[in-house]
């Protein structure tokens, strides 16, 4: 197809011609750039078309430099999402079309599946290490990973969401900075090592095994689950309730109306996963992409953000999404409350079933160079005595696989970043044990079996969000079972938040709080125990203060209750935020009269000094106006 330029109009013609770098063709100066545009579009590996003679000396103006580097900006982000030698798995699924999205419904289809009879495997058809040859299947039910996003390619896109102008720059490798932590270290190090991911992260095979130290280099920096973000809906696993392809959502999504939204689940399965998705799509549309988090953000910030958007739209008709993650956390005058949920579509996300944990652990195993090894067909890797380097080095169980998706209990996070712990700590074993020895141990080959896995999960629950939701949900269990007077299963929620790394004065002001709310004056010594408790753990810390906690936990659990003094406490604050008008003055009897014009007022006067007393003193202490009411007794005064 050729690029049709204003060359043709005599007129035009007779102005300052110059010659398209992509193209070579001539054409006038003022249409240079809107040629480039069409020229650029239809050649976006940058090869140029054959020109109509060749240019003649001096004939390229210097000012074109910059669409040049357009030029080949674009192609090389187009190389790095090519992958090098497309695997036969890829090359049957046709995945290659950026924006199809029929592997998609292929891999939401198998979630909805009927749950797997137990015993069976539930891995998909993804490349497995056979007894001898590491050979890659084909199968219809790998998730539709290969599509590339155009422009936000890459994991750091989410942080830098609201600057749509800066998507170019993203596929350019000069951009990133160098360091562990940064994601584009990470899709460096992924495209050096192997075309593993795409510069979205975007799985891809991979056309050569990788060594061990290769992966090991990968898996260091960011959390895996991070990494493994997916940027398209393609990438998305599962939740076909909420975002499959009959859905309001997805064709809101689709046409890019996007109303307002909660969305609600449980941890991992992906909320703000979907959020980014949005933003994504919203970036390719020129909306406005910002995001919050409750964690730290004021309703200030919030205030900023829409006055930002009103301008916005008020100046440049631009669209704003704003973006709050964790809005749970919001104080209560903050809160999501009726009027907000009123104006929102709440969308409910389900925890991810263990088909759904498997596709997603697998996209992370293929990206990462990882083999599966089949355990119907009992072979070990470790004696393979070929030094080929063609041949893959890191295998995993598939069992361990199996396991890792069960006990991550539908949340991804937990699942890919246990997996991360799990073959970083074999890899690095392996490395120091190497070094000790002082053997070679290139090429070599590992195994990341089920116990590994199992090890791994319980560093990365031990790496538990202090911040986030399992930090409120766990203490949340402990304060319940203790009410309860179950001093088990107070010490089980007392030792998962210790272990998983909570801190434990933390613990112990809650359990101060405890004492008074829910013991209170059945047994007044516990407040005691409890202040004793923290200032304990302020001296000796953890490990040690575990056991000082563990001992407060159990006598509060066994502990009578009583919630008298919190409930009457409680009435009075309602009858004081319940009070029309202004408060009822302190009656002048009870008032303290330190001066002679107070006297003179008639404060203290007829005051009732009850020690002067051996009878009972009949004398009120509460306003006039709420004579006779009991806190203790009565709700509303
Ligand atoms: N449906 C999904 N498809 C593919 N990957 C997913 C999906 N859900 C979660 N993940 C993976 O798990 C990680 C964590 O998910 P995400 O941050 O979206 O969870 P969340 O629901 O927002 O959890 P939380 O409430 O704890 O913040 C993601 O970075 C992604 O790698």
């Amino acid at each position: 197809m050729e690029v049709s330029g204003p060359e043709d109009d005599p007129f035009l013609s007779q102005l300052h011609q110059v010659q398209c770098p992509v193209c070579q063709q001539m054409m006038p100066a003022a249409h240079i750039n809107s040629h480039l545009d069409r020229c650029l579009l239809l050649n976006p590996a940058g090869h140029a078309e054959p020109a109509a003679g060749p240019p003649g000396p001096g004939e390229r103006p210097k000012g074109l430099s910059p669409p040049r580097t357009k030029r080949r900006r674009l192609s090389e982000s187009s190389a790095l999402k090519q992958p090098a030698t497309p695997t036969a798995a890829e090359s049957s699924e046709g995945e290659g079309e950026e924006g199809d999205d029929g592997g998609e419904t292929e891999s939401r289809e198998s979630y909805d599946a009927p749950p797997t009879p137990s015993g069976a495997r539930l891995i998909p058809d993804f490349p497995v290490a056979r007894s001898s040859s590491p050979a890659r299947k084909g199968s219809g039910k790998r998730p539709a990973a290969a599509a590339a996003v155009a422009g936000s390619a890459s994991p750091r896109s989410w942080d830098e969401a609201e600057a749509p102008e800066e998507e170019e720059a993203v596929g350019d490798g000069d951009a990133d900075a160098e360091g562990e932590d940064d994601p584009g270290h990470w899709e460096a190090a992924a495209a050096a090592a192997a075309p593993a991911f795409g510069a979205s992260g975007a799985v891809r095979g991979h056309s050569r095994a990788l060594a061990a130290e290769e992966i090991r280099q990968m898996l260091e920096g960011k959390p895996l689950a991070d990494k493994m973000r997916p940027d398209t809906l393609q990438d998305y696993i599962g939740q076909s309730r909420a975002v499959g392809q009959e859905t309001l959502l997805r064709s809101l999504l689709e046409t890019n109306v996007i109303p307002s939204l909660i969305l609600w689940g449980p941890p991992g399965c992906g909320k703000t996963t979907l959020a980014h998705i949005i933003a994504n799509n919203s970036k390719k549309h020129s909306i406005r992409f910002v995001t919050l988090s409750a964690t730290n953000a004021k309703t200030n910030d919030v205030r900023d953000v829409i006055k930002q958007a009103q301008n916005e739209k008020s100046f440049f008709k631009r669209k704003t999404i704003l973006f709050i993650d964790e809005i749970h956390r919001f104080n209560k005058s903050q809160q999501v409350n009726a009027a907000l949920l009123s104006r929102c579509r709440v969308i409910v996300l389900e925890k991810l079933p263990v088909e759904a944990m498997v596709t997603i652990l697998m996209r992370a195993i293929n990206s990462l160079g990882i083999h599966i090894l089949d355990s119907s067909h009992p072979t070990d890797p470790l004696s393979h005595s070929s030094n080929s380097s063609s041949e893959p080095s890191v295998f995993i169980e598939d069992k361990a696989v199996d396991t890792l998706a069960y006990l991550s209990d539908g949340d991804a996070r937990t699942g890919l970043n246990g997996l991360q712990l799990a073959v970083l700590a074999r890899l690095s074993s392996r490395k120091m044990l190497c070094k000790k020895s002082g053997q070679a141990c290139s090429p070599s080959r590992v195994l990341i079996t089920e116990n590994d896995v199992k090890e791994g999960l319980q560093k990365s629950h031990i790496l538990y969000d202090r911040a986030g939701e399992e930090h409120y949900n766990c203490i949340s269990a402990l304060h319940k079972s203790m009410r309860g007077s179950d001093p088990s299963a107070s010490l089980y929620w007392l030792a998962r938040m210790l272990e998983g790394g909570e801190d434990p004065l933390y613990v112990a002001r809650r359990l101060v709080r405890f004492a008074s709310e829910d013991i209170g004056l059945a047994d007044p010594s516990a407040l005691p125990q409890a202040v004793a408790a923290y200032q304990g753990c302020h001296f000796i810390g953890m490990p040690e203060c575990e056991v000082l906690l563990a001992q407060c936990v159990v006598y509060f659990a066994r502990a009578p209750k009583s919630i008298e003094v919190y409930s009457a406490y409680n009435n009075v604050k309602a009858c004081l935020r319940n009070h029309q008008g202004p408060l009822p003055p302190v009656p002048l009897h009870l008032r303290n009269a330190p001066t002679r014009l107070m006297k003179d007022l008639g404060y203290g006067k007829g005051y009732k000094y009850n020690p002067m007393y051996s009878e009972p003193v009949d004398q009120e202490y509460l306003p006039e106006e709420l004579r006779g009411v009991d806190f203790f007794k009565q709700r509303r005064c």
